[in-house]
């Protein structure tokens, strides 16, 4: 099982690496990291095993936090009362439309990549159309709002060496811009 011990923390260049596209038929390899990804999510939000383990609490993770430079990512959302309300494994996943409304997270972003706490807005798309392609490689289309859109925006952008900070006004992090919506 994947440990916090296997995650790529800043500095590794494979988190500022564009990941490669997962090619079709996935290899068993392939597969396998898949799903021990998606377990990982599992368990980190698991307060038992979370504790047990030591694992930082993540309802999403990209390949090349693992060290594996492939476009694929683990997204495990659930909602206030713990009902999974998304469970996707997003491979090749892409930004087809976005708003022009942006929207953050009023308490800010984290990354298990990221072992400091950054504070300040993180401005995303608030709506978003992704495809992608699930573990069959059919292609799937999917418009996400809020905390969807940001989480999906979050692991899109380490699939393309971004960091959730590299977005964060460098003169004034809590800076809203016009129209931005602030989730609390
Ligand atoms: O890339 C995934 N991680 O680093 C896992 C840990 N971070 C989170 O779960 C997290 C926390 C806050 C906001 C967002 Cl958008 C995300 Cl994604
Ligand atoms: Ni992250």
């Amino acid at each position: 099982m994947l440990l916090m011990k296997d995650i790529v923390r800043e500095g590794n260049d494979v988190l500022r690496k564009v990941t490669d596209e997962v090619t079709f038929p996935l290899s068993d390899e392939t597969k396998k990291l898949a799903e021990d990804m998606m377990t990982f999510l599992k368990n980190s939000q698991n307060p038992e095993l979370a504790k047990k383990h030591q694992l930082r609490p993540g309802v999403g993770l990209a390949a090349n936090q693992v060290g594996v430079s492939k476009a694929m990512s683990a997204v495990l959302i659930p909602d206030a009362d713990d009902n999974i309300i998304m469970e996707e494994m997003l491979i090749n996943p892409k930004v087809i439309r976005q708003s022009v409304r942006k929207v953050a997270l009023g308490e800010g972003e984290g990354c298990l990549s990221v072992d400091r706490n950054v504070p300040g807005y993180v401005p995303r798309a608030n709506k978003i159309t992704i495809r992608y392609q699930n573990m069959d490689g059919e292609f799937i289309e999917k418009t996400l709002k809020g905390y969807e859109a940001i989480v999906c925006q979050h692991e899109i952008d380490h699939l393309n060496g971004h960091l959730f900070y590299d977005r964060i006004n460098q003169e004034n992090p809590f800076f809203v811009e016009t129209n931005m919506l602030i989730l609390e």
